[in-house]
């Protein structure tokens, strides 16, 4: 038997979801590393676990649950994707980004990625939120490879704007409120999961990278190719390499993902009532 399409994964998946989630929101955001607990902060859930909807792939990475996770925040539905894949696990970049592919038919408009990184900005400490102004793809492969769905996309899409000006505003404007200072900066995404060595940290500073790491890129790429609007927020983790000398360890990533979490998740609290208020007036 020929292998099935991703297409039709894709809307197998989507199918299955549905029918315990037969209304999906329409905003989406995928947690990084140490960020699971966000999805606690959702009321009214269900969850839906990975393991449960086919063609899905399962995280092997601690800190990633692998749970589909529907609710609401302050009254304004979220769905939340407790756990991502990544390329250093052995997964191909289609299975890397099929929860994007499935948001897409599942009628998701916009989509929030997090992700726990490096610090390369000498002024992004540990424990500093930046909101993605752009990326560099340095993974060695597309997530587009191959052929194109032209009822999902274009087969050279843009990537002028992958990170969007009108959610990038909203971010600054609901970081404002919370009195918090998020930084903008400029995410290189690398294969992992080593982490780098001082001297490739150096040449990214050089090839204009503000933080480092190992997911985001390929799952925006295949969101803007699928015409979704993306916000990305990466949580500084820990100093790159080289920068304050000190050792790099998962364990300390999850850590300060923990910590963040009140904050990181208040922001995207109030980036998601925005956008619901602009949903229901008709705007967005
Ligand atoms: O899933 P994210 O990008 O948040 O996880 C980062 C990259 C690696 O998976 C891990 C390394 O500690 O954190
Ligand atoms: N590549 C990479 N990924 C990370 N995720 C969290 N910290 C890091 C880091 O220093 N490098």
């Amino acid at each position: 038997m020929p292998p099935i399409e991703l297409d039709e994964r894709a809307s197998e998946a989507a199918l299955a979801i549905q029918a315990t989630i037969p209304k999906p929101p329409k905003v989406a955001v995928v947690l990084g590393s140490g960020l699971g607990a966000l999805a606690n902060r959702l009321a009214d859930r269900t969850i839906v676990p990975y393991a449960k909807i086919p063609h899905f792939p399962r995280p092997t990475v601690e800190g990633h649950e692998g749970n589909l996770v529907s609710g609401t925040v302050a009254g304004a539905p979220l769905l939340v994707f407790q756990g991502r894949f990544h390329y250093y696990e052995g997964y191909g970049l289609d299975e890397v980004t099929f929860p994007i592919r499935v948001m897409k038919r599942l009628g998701v408009r916009t989509l929030i990625l997090t992700a726990a990184t490096g610090g390369i900005d000498l002024s992004l400490p540990a424990g500093t939120i930046v909101c993605l102004k752009d990326h560099l793809n340095l993974i060695g492969s597309n997530p587009l490879r191959g052929p194109n769905d032209e009822r999902v996309g274009k087969r050279f899409p843009d990537m002028t704007e992958v990170y969007s000006h009108r959610l990038r505003d909203l971010a600054f404007e609901e970081a404002d409120k919370l009195g918090l200072n998020l930084a903008s900066g400029v995410y290189a995404c690398l294969p992992g999961p080593s982490y780098e060595t001082p001297a490739e940290i150096r040449m990214l500073r050089i090839l204009g990278a503000d933080v480092v790491g190992m997911s985001t890129v390929p799952e925006a790429i295949v969101a803007r190719h699928a015409g979704l609007d993306v916000l990305a927020l990466a949580l500084v983790t820990n100093a790159a390499a080289g920068v304050s000398g000190e050792i790099i360890s998962h364990a300390d990533v999850v850590e300060a993902g923990l910590k963040a979490t009140p904050l990181i998740g208040a922001l995207i609290e109030g980036v998601v009532q925005r956008l619901d208020a602009e949903d229901r007036q008709g705007t967005a």
